[in-house]
């Protein structure tokens, strides 16, 4: 048994904090099955959905709006702030938590303030550069900073001494193996076993311009025999796309077992979100990326290493077009020797033991 005795994992809001909380804490159970852990939420979060199905303990604490920026005064609400650090505190102390691990979200900070006031050992995971505003504030309280990606200590000054762990991945994902898996996860979702399959998903909440783009070339996809699963977000609307198709498109509007949609894959095409990034170069899949234009150009820089190594290609949102689908994505999905060098790079450049480095670094975190 290691040094731990209880934990208490703290990240909220989108799937891309909730996915690699989860995949940690299913490393953390299979090494030391004695240790406890609780999750923490807010009571409208996602993670209520997602936390739950895999058997931990997820307790709610009162939400608390983050400022946008680490520079907005942390006691702009500070009613709200305190209160949902009490709760989270209570939280902690009731569960005896010897350290409180945190992966960014507005779940986040209440959870580092009761722990830095209790004097736990605080360790923090980032995925992103710049760092989410959560976790920035956090980096205030530790040292302990662990990322997921090389590149994130070079392009951030706050991220300068992380330590690169990389980012911890669901099993399920990290045990395909897309050679083995594809026909059946194929025939899963009503495909053809063995025509060329584009897998389209943009990020946790599908993203309206690719669902546009590619519905849009639905034609010319089937014309060139190209089946499609296209997830294209919950809220957003259907995609419009013809019947009569001699090749199957397959919608769905959320994928929750998203390692079928990655073994049924030749090539994959989906925003740039770090979660993402992760996943595809960690099992080899070549991704066209289009990030999500907003939010500084995070999305950008996190596909933009993966495809410099080769790993796939990066369009403008402003570029993804049915037309651009035509002319790029068609001749390339059909050039298996490409992709097979696409896919190859990827995993070159991916890994797929961030849960198993994360957890060494809260051990060496928590022996200090
Ligand atoms: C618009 C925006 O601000 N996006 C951010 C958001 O991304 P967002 O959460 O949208 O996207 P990510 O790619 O990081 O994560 C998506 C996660 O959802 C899973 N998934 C997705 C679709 C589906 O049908 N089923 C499913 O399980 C994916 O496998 C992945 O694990 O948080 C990330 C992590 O902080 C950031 O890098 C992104 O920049």
């Amino acid at each position: 048994m290691g040094p731990l005795r209880s934990v208490v994992l703290a990240g909220g809001g989108t799937g891309g904090h909730i996915y690699p909380l989860l995949a940690f804490a299913d490393c953390l159970r299979r090494h030391d099955p004695g240790v406890r852990i609780t999750c923490l939420g807010t009571p409208k979060g996602l993670e209520n959905d997602l936390i739950p199905p895999h058997g931990y303990d997820l307790r709610q604490i009162p939400a608390y709006q983050l400022p946008r920026s680490v520079n907005m005064n942390l006691m702009r609400t500070p009613d709200r702030m305190w209160k949902a650090a009490r709760a989270a505190g209570k939280v902690i102390d009731e569960v005896r938590a010897n350290v409180v691990i945190g992966f960014g979200g507005y779940v986040s900070v209440p959870a580092y303030l009761a722990a830095w006031r209790r004097e736990l050992p605080i360790v923090i995971h980032e995925v992103n550069v710049p760092p989410g505003v959560a976790n920035r504030l956090g980096m205030k309280f530790t040292k302990h900073v662990a990322v997921g990606f090389p590149h994130q200590p070079a392009q951030a000054e706050s991220l300068r001494d992380a330590r690169v762990v990389g980012v911890p991945l669901r099993r399920g994902i990290t045990s395909i193996d897309r050679v083995a898996h594809r026909a059946a996860a194929r025939r899963q979702f009503g495909l053809h076993p063995d025509l060329p399959t584009l897998f389209v998903a943009g990020g946790s909440q599908g993203a309206r311009s690719i669902n546009l783009a590619v519905a849009g070339a639905a034609k010319s996809l089937a014309a060139a025999g190209v089946q499609v699963l296209h997830v294209i977000g919950a809220r957003n609307e259907p995609v419009n796309v013809p019947h009569d198709l001699p090749v199957p498109y397959v919608t769905l509007p959320y994928l929750s077992q998203m390692e079928l949609g990655y073994a049924a894959a030749d090539l994959m095409l989906g925003r740039g979100g770090a979660m993402t990034c992760a996943e595809v170069a960690a099992i080899g899949l070549p991704t066209v990326y289009v990030p999500y234009p907003h939010s500084n150009q995070e999305q950008k820089r996190n596909a933009l290493p993966v495809v410099e190594a080769g790993g796939g290609l990066l369009v403008d949102d402003s570029e993804m077009t049915a037309a651009w689908v035509e002319h790029t994505v068609i001749p390339l999905i059909r050039d298996p020797r490409r992709l097979a060098a696409m896919g190859a790079a990827a995993a070159a450049y991916g890994r797929r033991d961030g849960d198993e480095a994360l957890l060494d670094f809260v051990y060496e975190a928590v022996a200090r």
